[in-house]
C-alpha cells in the first residue's frame, strides 16, 4: 500500500482524504493546530515535515493546506526526497515559481481540482471558447463561507484555458456604471452554506446562450483524485504533473 502524509491534515480535505484511503495508508498528516492526531493518524508540524517522511517511511505527500504551509511542506519533500501532490489554491507568482524549483528536484503534481468532471469541462470549454469566438463571456464560481481565495483555483484555471484560446480581460464583479466592453470576461465569486463546489461558464450571442457547467456534490471527489494522483506519482522523475496527465493515462 502506498504510503502517504497529508498537509491540512485537520482540515476539511484532510478529513476527506483520510475517508477516502482505502488503497493507500495516511500514515501521518501536517498541520499547524495542536492536535496530535486526527483519526488515529499523528500530527506533526510543519516545520518538522522533513524528518517526519523519513520516520514514516513516506511515499507521497497529498497536500491540502494553504500557501505558506504547502511551500513548507514542498521544501521539506525535496529535502527526504518525497513527491509531492498539491491540492492547496491561492499561490502568488512567487509561490507558483518555488513549486516550480521544487519539481526540479521531486516529482510534483499541482491540480486545482482533483474531480474528473472539471478536466473533461477544461476540454468542453476550450472548444466551446474557441468555435463561439464573438460570443459573451461569464465565468461564476459558488463555494463554502468558509473559502478564502477569490476566485477559486479551478476559475483561474478555466481563465486560463479560455485565454489560450481568446484575448480577454477578465473583470472580476461590476458595481456602478460598468458598459461590458467587447474583450472583457466578468468573474463573479459567490460564497454561502457549505457549498462544494460549482462552476459555470456562460457563452451568449447570436441569439442564443451555452452554459457549460460542473458541481462537485462531496469532497470526496477531490480526495479520490488526489490519491489517484498520488499512487500515480509515485515512481516517476522528477518533474511538474498535472491532473490530467492521470487522466490520460
Ligand atoms: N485541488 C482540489 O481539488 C481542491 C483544493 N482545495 C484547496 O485545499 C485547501 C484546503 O481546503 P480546506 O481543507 O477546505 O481548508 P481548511 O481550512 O478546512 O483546512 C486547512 C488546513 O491547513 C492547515 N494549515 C493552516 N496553516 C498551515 C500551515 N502553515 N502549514 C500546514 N498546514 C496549515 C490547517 O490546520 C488545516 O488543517 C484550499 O486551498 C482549497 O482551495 C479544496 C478542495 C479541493
Ligand atoms: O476550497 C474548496 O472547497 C475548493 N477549492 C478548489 C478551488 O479553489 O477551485 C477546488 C474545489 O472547487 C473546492
Amino acid at each position: 500500500m502506498t504510503r502517504v502524509a497529508v498537509n491540512g491534515v485537520t482540515g476539511q480535505m484532510g478529513g476527506a482524504v483520510i475517508e477516502a484511503a482505502t488503497d493507500s495508508e495516511v500514515v501521518v498528516g501536517f498541520a499547524t493546530s495542536e492536535t496530535s492526531a486526527v483519526d488515529g493518524v499523528p500530527v506533526v508540524h510543519p516545520a518538522d515535515a522533513a524528518e517526519a517522511l523519513r520516520e514514516y517511511d513516506v511515499d507521497v505527500v497529498v497536500d491540502f493546506a494553504v500557501p505558506e504551509g504547502a511551500l513548507i511542506v514542498a521544501e521539506a519533500c525535496v529535502d527526504a526526497g518525497v513527491p509531492m501532490v498539491v491540492g492547496t489554491t491561492g499561490f502568488d507568482e512567487d509561490g507558483l515559481a518555488r513549486l516550480q524549483d521544487a519539481s526540479e528536484e521531486i516529482p510534483l503534481l499541482k491540480a486545482t481540482n482533483f474531480s474528473q468532471g472539471i478536466q473533461v469541462l477544461q476540454r468542453l470549454v476550450s472548444e466551446a471558447v474557441g468555435t463561439l469566438d464573438d460570443y459573451d463571456l461569464e465565468l461564476m464560481e459558488t463555494h463554502h463561507n468558509r473559502k478564502v481565495d477569490a476566485p477559486s483555483g479551478t476559475a483561474n484555471s478555466i481563465l486560463d484555458v479560455i485565454q489560450e484560446e481568446r484575448d480577454v480581460e477578465p473583470v472580476y464583479g461590476r458595481e456602478g456604471h460598468t458598459p461590458r466592453k467587447d474583450d472583457e470576461i466578468g468573474v463573479l465569486a459567490r460564497r454561502a452554506g457549505d457549498i462544494r463546489g460549482e462552476h459555470e461558464l456562460v457563452l451568449a450571442g447570436n441569439d442564443e446562450v451555452l452554459s457549460l457547467s460542473h458541481r462537485a456534490e462531496d469532497r470526496g471527489v477531490f480526495a479520490a483524485g488526489a490519491l489517484d494522483a498520488a499512487t500515480w506519482l509515485v515512481g516517476h522523475d522528477a518533474g511538474w504533473y498535472e491532473f490530467g496527465d492521470v487522466v490520460d493515462a
